[in-house]
């Protein structure tokens, strides 16, 4: 029989082996790089293969690199003499048939690590966590999940068999009690069944994952990020991941989560981001962003965008004057125009070359006659000059000869292209077709609805008076979050500027020709995955034409998964994820909708903790109107951040928010009571930079978050700040400062060791789902919780 320390020498031989194949593979990796970079020359085929090469290189190194920490965390014993490693990727023996020394967390043989309980062992007889620090194995805590192996443990460690409902409990206690760093840190050592099961879900249809605070709906989102991309990545790779946050400060937060895993290609944005070209940081006042947010906000910019196109009065047609000339376009010829250009069906700009089509044509016409009657009457001499050289050009008149000679002459061989694109140039006639049907850029159409004399009023008839009011705004005043959506479903119904599509489309025709020339050589060369041959491997001759390897190629360079995504409006990702739902308006989902055509996306968010006044309510409430009943739901039933002591605490507010909900269960009690003080409210700044100071130096190791109500935002924080001049606050807050000061809404999704809470009923009575914002505030911490109550 073993004891605890040849277990723990047994293991570090099996890690270090485990590392030595690490090296191998980052040194054979970095060699291949190193090589495809260093050759020059070639052909331009040659450099197309090179660059790939280098590029999937590139990504198996950073996933290399990801995996030093923690390579290998866990063991499962099976039946007889089976063992299964388990740790952040895998890896084979390559002298050994390929024989899977390491297999991937993500890999369907790993789950059982995950899921196997002592009531429903699936084949596992022991379930073994392996703690390295380093490359050193530190510890083990096993769980047995059958009788022999409980026995055997009794006598190894004097008894840890486990009829716990988590898996790896000694483990996971260990997480969770470790000083926050302000960073997410990945859980993939410790996944609890009920979220394994959401992270392993199925790719299609829209997965909504509802769980109260500190359930791990962040921490699972990311996780099933990972899986995904694992598990699909010829596909995924392609289109991307979208992971959607509540604000920049929360996507700092847990913009290490991927990368830790290996994953670089996912974008994360904020709704305020989702509209290439425009950065919206600011919020509007609750109520006008919850008007903003409505679904009638989509018919209110369609009627827009027609109450911009004009037609002439019947008796009053429209006069366009070039040259001294006059042109009439008549309201019988414009509605003709207009109605070509609808029945093409396409966007707002897209469609507009019809019109303008026609109504030149109408010009042409009317010039031409112009010219048959008298072919001198009202021409400039500019003009007299363009058609003489004009005639010259096409050998019809000699230097010096008169133009007029000839009479009809010059309706003969001036000829009607060269008559429009004249005519086409000028201005008049611009500004006659941009008063019918002007070219408009998203921007500038929500300007004018927003902030212009007349079109919200002629548009916006389901609004009462005072809510149109409420929109209005400054002419080019700064975009708000609330803006995007509209901006974004203005771009819809506008379609891409010529300009705009004409470039794209180079682009892409430049793309695939590109790829055309790479199809032969890649022919045949397949890439050597790092995973198990049962996992899924991406290679670029699974490709089989050169629109697809465009799109790879464009995809191959992770990097600019986002960049891209984040610079084209029409970009569509393979999944989406958008972690706080609840707190999205209707026209924000419409956005996400049209991002995600294929409705492949995972909803995490709490309704208890919906903060925005557009936000959700239920689940139900939100989605039915959006995508009827297409949606399946989950739930996350345990806390693993907040202590029981202060879960009860919560459980009153949640109570009050509505009497049908249940906190979930705390996983842990820190043996730490909330401390709640009465102060009056002059002395509360005071007060609260004593406590916060107080606070801070009780730390040890970890962070600590101050958190005020946004009416007293300003006053509060400035007094913490003098006595705590390092603490981090404002718009973007650093959460790598010890200290930082937030309102409840920034505190959103984020934790720290200690919270010290001033004001909750300022917090409660802060807009109308002030109590929901409470909730937040009161769950942040992992530790110790202080309110200062004003009496
Ligand atoms: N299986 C796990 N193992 C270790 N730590 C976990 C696990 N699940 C969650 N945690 C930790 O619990 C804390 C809360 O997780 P997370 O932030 O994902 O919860 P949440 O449901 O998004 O919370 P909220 O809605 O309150 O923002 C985090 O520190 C996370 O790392």
């Amino acid at each position: 029989m073993s004891n605890e320390h040849e277990e723990l020498a047994h293991e570090q031989d099996y890690v270090s082996m485990l590392y030595g194949q690490l090296d191998r593979m980052r040194e054979e990796a970095s060699a291949a790089l190193g090589g495809v970079r260093g050759a020059s020359g070639g052909t331009r085929q040659y450099l197309v293969e090179r660059d790939i090469v280098a590029r999937e290189t590139g990504s198996r190194l950073a996933r290399i690199d990801a995996a030093e920490d923690g390579l290998c965390f866990g063991r499962l014993d099976l039946g007889s003499a089976e063992r299964l490693y388990i740790g952040r990727i895998g890896i084979r023996d390559e002298e050994a048939d390929g024989e899977p020394l390491l297999l991937d967390w993500r890999a369907p043989a790993s789950r059982a690590f995950y899921t196997a309980t002592s009531a429903a062992p699936l084949g596992v007889r022991r379930r073994r966590h392996i703690h390295t620090r380093m490359r050193t194995v530190v510890g083990l805590d096993d769980d047995a999940l059958d009788r022999g192996v409980l026995d055997e443990l009794e006598q190894v460690h004097g008894g840890a068999g486990s009829a716990s409902p988590l898996v790896g409990e000694a483990a996971l206690l260990a997480a969770l009690t470790k000083a926050r760093t302000g960073r997410m840190g990945d859980v993939v050592e410790t996944i609890q069944t009920e979220q394994d099961a959401v992270i392993r879900d199925r790719l299609q249809g829209i997965l909504v994952v509802q769980g109260g605070p500190g359930t791990g709906k962040t921490a699972v989102a990311l996780h099933r990020a990972a899986y995904l991309l694992y598990t699909h990545r010829e596909r995924l790779a392609r289109s991307g991941v979208l992971i959607v946050g509540p604000n920049p400060t929360f996507l700092r937060y847990i913009g290490h989560v991927l990368p830790a895993l290996g994953e670089t290609s996912a974008a994360l944005l904020t709704v305020g981001e989702l509209f290439p070209g425009v950065r919206a940081r600011t919020f509007d006042a609750p109520h006008v962003a919850e008007i903003k947010g409505r679904t009638e906000m989509a018919a209110v910019i369609d009627r827009a965008v027609k109450a911009l196109r004009r037609l002439p009065e019947p008796d009053e047609p429209l006069e366009v004057v070039v040259d001294g000339v006059t042109y009439r376009l008549d309201r019988e010829t414009c509605l003709r125009a207009q109605e070509k250009a609808l029945d093409t069906e396409e966007p707002h700009n897209v469609a507009r070359p019809v019109l303008v089509d026609h109504i030149l044509e109408a010009l042409v016409d009317q010039a031409a006659a112009r010219l048959t009657d008298d072919p001198f009457s009202g021409l400039s001499a500019e003009v007299l000059e363009a058609i003489a050289q004009d005639l010259r050009e096409h050998g019809l008149a000699m230097e010096g000869e008169e133009i007029g000679d000839g009479d009809d002459a010059l309706l003969r061989v001036v000829d009607r292209a060269e008559l429009r694109r004249t005519l086409e140039q000028e201005q008049p006639v611009q500004a006659a077709l941009n008063w019918l049907w002007p070219e408009l850029t998203p921007q500038r159409l929500i300007n004018e609805l927003l902030s212009g004399p007349f079109l919200l009023d002629e548009v916006a008839g389901e609004l009462a008076e005072a809510e149109r009011e409420a929109l209005r705004r400054e002419p080019g005043a700064e975009w708000t979050i609330a803006d995007v959506p509209l901006l974004d479903e203005a771009a819809e119904l506008l379609g891409a500027f010529n300009a705009e599509r004409a470039a794209r489309e180079l682009k892409r025709r430049q793309e695939i020709a590109y790829a055309q020339g790479v199809l032969d050589i890649m022919a045949g060369s397949r890439s050597t995955d790092l995973e198990d041959p049962r996992e899924e491997i991406v290679s670029v001759t699974d490709i089989i034409n050169a629109e697809a390897l465009a799109d790879m190629q464009a995809m191959a360079d992770l990097r600019t998964v986002a960049e891209r995504a984040a610079a084209d409006r029409t970009w569509t990702f393979g999944h989406i994820i958008v972690d706080e739902a609840q707190e999205l308006s209707a026209m924000a989902w419409r956005v996400l909708l049209r991002r995600c055509p294929s409705r492949s996306m995972t909803l995490v968010g709490d309704v208890a903790q919906t903060g925005d006044a557009a936000g959700a309510g239920s689940w139900a409430q939100m989605l039915e109107p959006l995508v009827g009943e297409r949606w399946r739901a989950v739930e996350l039933t345990v806390n693993y951040r907040t202590p029981s002591e202060i879960m009860e605490l919560a459980a009153k507010v949640l109570e009050r928010i509505d009497p049908a909900l249940r906190p979930p269960q705390a996983v842990r009690a820190s043996g730490v009571a909330p401390v709640r003080e009465q102060v009056s409210s002059e002395d509360l700044p005071g007060r609260l930079a004593e406590v916060a100071l107080a606070r801070q130096e009780a730390l040890e190791q970890g962070k600590l978050a101050v958190i005020v109500p946004a009416s007293r935002a300003g006053e509060l924080t400035a007094a913490v700040a003098r006595t705590l001049p390092e603490a981090s606050y404002g718009a973007l807050p650093d959460l790598d400062r010890r200290t930082v000061v937030l309102t409840a809404r920034q505190a959103k999704g984020l934790e720290f060791d200690s919270v010290v809470l001033a004001d909750p009923e300022a917090v409660a009575a802060d807009g109308p789902r002030g109590e929901n914002d409470l909730y937040v505030a009161l769950t942040r911490t992992t530790r110790e919780l202080t309110i200062l109550e004003v009496a």
